[in-house]
Parts: C-alpha cells; sequence; structure tokens
C-alpha cells in the first residue's frame, strides 16, 4: 500500500484507549494471559478501565420489558441491493434484527427486490432504489427509521449513487444516525463533502475502502503502519465523523479518542461479514443516542456502539468457527449472533 507519511504528524493530545475486549470471552486463554498478549504492543491499560469500557458498552443496551410497543428498540434502514448484491442486504439487514431491532427495512433496486423478500419473510423490502422518485420514496420512510445502514449491496451504478447522495442529504437533514459502508464509501471517496462534519455517521471501511478513502481526503502522508493514528487522521480530516477500520484488530475514532478491538474471531475471511457488523452498528447506534449521557457517561455514544459491533461480529465469527471450521460462512455467523450478545452483553 502506498504510504502517505506524516510530516509532523503529532499523537500527542489524543486520548488513545486500548480496549481488549478478547478479556470478555469466556472461551481461550485464562484471562491474564489474554492480556499480556493483546497489551504487548501497546500501553498497559488496567483491567479496571477495560471493565469500564465494557460496562458502558453494557449500559446502551435497552432492557427487555412488557412495556414497549414494537418499532421501540429499533427501526432500521438498509440502502443497498441491486442486480450483482442481493446477498450483502439481506446479511445486515437480518443481522439488525437478530441484534435486536424490531424491524428491519431494506431499499433495494426492483429486481433485486423479490431476491431479498425470498430469503426471509421478516424483512420488509422497498423496491425504489432504481425508481426517478427514489429519494421521495426513502424519504417519506425516514420519520420511522432510527438509523440507516448505506451501501451493503449498492454497487457503483451512477443513476443509484445519484439517488443514494439524495438519501443521505434528507437523513442528514433529520438527523438519522447514518452508517456507511461498502459501495457507500466509494461514494463518499468521491464526494467527502457529503458526510463531512455529520456527528451521527460511522463509516465502516475494510482494507481496501479504507485506502481509497485516505487517499481521496488526507493531504499530507500518514504513516500507513500505524493503523491508530491513521484512522484518527482520517476521522479528523472528515470532520470528526467516526470511522471504523476492519481488520486484523478493529481500530476506531472520532478524531479525537481511539479504541481498539482485538477480541478474538475467526480466521475464516469469507465475504459478508462486514455486513453483519454494519446492521449490527445500526442497532447499536441507535441504542447508545437513545441510553443518554448518564448511562455513556461522557464517552462518545458511537465509539462505544462500534466497539460493541466489532466485539459481536468477532465473536459471531469465534463460535461459528468453532462449530464449522473452514466452512464456516456469514449465514453460520449469523445464527451465533443471539448467543454471541448473551456471552458479551448479558452474562
Ligand atoms: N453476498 C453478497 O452479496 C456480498 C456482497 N458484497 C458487496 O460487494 C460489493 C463490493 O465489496 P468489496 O468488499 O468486494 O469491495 P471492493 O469491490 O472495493 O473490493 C475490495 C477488494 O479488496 C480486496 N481486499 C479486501 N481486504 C483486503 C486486504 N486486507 N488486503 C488486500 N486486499 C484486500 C478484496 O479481495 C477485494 O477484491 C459491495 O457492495 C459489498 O457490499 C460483500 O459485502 C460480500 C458479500
Ligand atoms: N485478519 C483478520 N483477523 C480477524 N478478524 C478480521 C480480520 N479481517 C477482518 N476481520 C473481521 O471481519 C469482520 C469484517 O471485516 P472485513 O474486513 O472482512 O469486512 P468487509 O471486507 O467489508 O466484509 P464484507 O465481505 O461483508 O464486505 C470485522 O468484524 C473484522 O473485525
Ligand atoms: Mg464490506
Amino acid at each position: 500500500m502506498a504510504t502517505r507519511a506524516g510530516a509532523g504528524t503529532v499523537v500527542a493530545g489524543a486520548a488513545v484507549v486500548a480496549l481488549l475486549s478478547a478479556a470478555l470471552a469466556l472461551y481461550g486463554p485464562p484471562l491474564d494471559a489474554v492480556l499480556r498478549r493483546a497489551f504487548s504492543l501497546h500501553k498497559p491499560h488496567s483491567i479496571t478501565d477495560m471493565e469500564n469500557t465494557l460496562q458502558l458498552v453494557r449500559n446502551i443496551i435497552p432492557p427487555l420489558t412488557t412495556k414497549k410497543h414494537k418499532g421501540q428498540d429499533g427501526r432500521i434502514g438498509i440502502v443497498g441491493g441491486c442486480q450483482e448484491y442481493t446477498g450483502a442486504p439481506y446479511f445486515a439487514a437480518i443481522s439488525a434484527l437478530k441484534v435486536g431491532a424490531d424491524l428491519s427495512h431494506v431499499f433495494c433496486t426492483r429486481e433485486a427486490a423479490p431476491v431479498i423478500k425470498s430469503y426471509s419473510p421478516e424483512l420488509i423490502v422497498h423496491p425504489v432504489l432504481d425508481s426517478p422518485s427514489a429519494v421521495r420514496d426513502v424519504e417519506t420512510w425516514l420519520p420511522r427509521l432510527h438509523a440507516l445502514v448505506v451501501g451493503p449491496g449498492l454497487g457503483r451504478d451512477n443513476v443509484l449513487l445519484e439517488n443514494v447522495k439524495g438519501i443521505l442529504e434528507a437523513s442528514k437533514a433529520r438527523d438519522v444516525p447514518i452508517i456507511i459502508d461498502a459501495d457507500g464509501l466509494w461514494l463518499i471517496a468521491q464526494h467527502p463533502a457529503l458526510i463531512h462534519g455529520y456527528r451521527k455517521a460511522v463509516l465502516t471501511p475494510n482494507h481496501g475502502e479504507f485506502t481509497r478513502l485516505s487517499d481521496a481526503v488526507l493531504r499530507d502522508l500518514v504513516d500507513g503502519s500505524d493503523h491508530r493514528e491513521a484512522v484518527r487522521r482520517l476521522s479528523q480530516a472528515l470532520g470528526n465523523v467516526t470511522v471504523v477500520r476492519k481488520g486484523e484488530r478493529d481500530v476506531m475514532s472520532d478524531g479525537e479518542h481511539v479504541l481498539e478491538c482485538a477480541h478474538e474471531g475467526s480466521s475464516r475471511r469469507c465475504g459478508g461479514q462486514g455486513d453483519l457488523l454494519s446492521g449490527a452498528l445500526g442497532v447499536l447506534v441507535h441504542w447508545a443516542l437513545h441510553a443518554g449521557p448518564e448511562k455513556t457517561n461522557g464517552s462518545s455514544p458511537l465509539l462505544l456502539a462500534a466497539l460493541g459491533a466489532c466485539s459481536l461480529t468477532r465473536q459471531c465469527g469465534h463460535q461459528a468457527f468453532q462449530k464449522h471450521g473452514r466452512s464456516t460462512t456469514t449465514t453460520d455467523m449469523i445464527a451465533e449472533v443471539g448467543p454471541a450478545f448473551r456471552r458479551l452483553f448479558e452474562t
């Protein structure tokens, strides 16, 4: 990867918090061994710090009671799904439901809709994304949505991308939290102003998407080996939108604080795991923002949500891999969302 080297790169001032979410894993080596391994490259942090951060993630999870009405725990929209890609929006939408959202909507192209519907009767599917009235069609649903996940399986057709521009503008105008992934990030790399400074946005690039965004947005060179600083710089350059760089370790930043998730996952790199993460994040962002400052104790709600979604995705991978080994696919991981969630956040 071409490195952009950071002349005058300054780490000072950035509050860096490394979270060892592996400490949560109920499988695996003893806690002290896990701690030593995960912190070997970084400044040590106390177990109390880590436990406090994890407790904040647990704090944002709404209680299950008999007093709620349908929709209260999350109505999530996924914008994506086209001729080539029907799996990605399905993975994101079903993951949102499995994490605990009440309703999951998919806004996709006309021909992708029957395919996505056929995967699950639990999804609400709108075949509007390639229609001339796409922006208006989605806009009518925005007041009923708690978060929008833009990009899984969107593709790069210019007509669709133009419609998504309008959907992003309409969502920002309504203050709807937005998670941008996959081809949504392709659009942002072409037009960073679409998301610049929007504090309710989270970007979830994989390796290639991160490089593309950095090349598009950063003027100065960054040391490519320093992931934490690279993520912090990209977030800052985008006006402090939260950035989650997925990889061997997930690194996330709001331009100020940096969190890292090294929770044990799996060695399978099958497609769709990022889609699971983005759908889960849609719900957790809603919960984190809804929880209020007394629950998040001054921490960034979006960073806590990101940490929760990364830990959960990796825990799903870990559990699925234990059962299925090399044949593990994202469908196997989705089957683990419930048990993984309980292990991480409810025990
Ligand atoms: N079943 C489905 O429908 C799926 C559809 N997907 C969709 O496919 C579209 C394209 O997504 P892609 O993620 O392929 O993005 P790109 O089309 O930008 O491709 C990224 C490329 O980078 C490579 N790459 C990934 N990680 C790398 C690393 N660490 N080092 C070097 N190279 C690396 C990949 O092999 C891929 O060829 C999106 O719309 C996405 O949502 C994916 O989400 C996978 C599942
Ligand atoms: N080398 C790795 N080791 C362990 N976990 C990884 C590794 N790379 C990615 N992951 C995990 O896999 C999940 C998805 O990340 P990935 O980089 O595969 O996203 P993606 O390419 O967007 O996926 P998708 O195929 O859904 O588009 C994240 O939870 C991340 O933590
Ligand atoms: Mg992806």
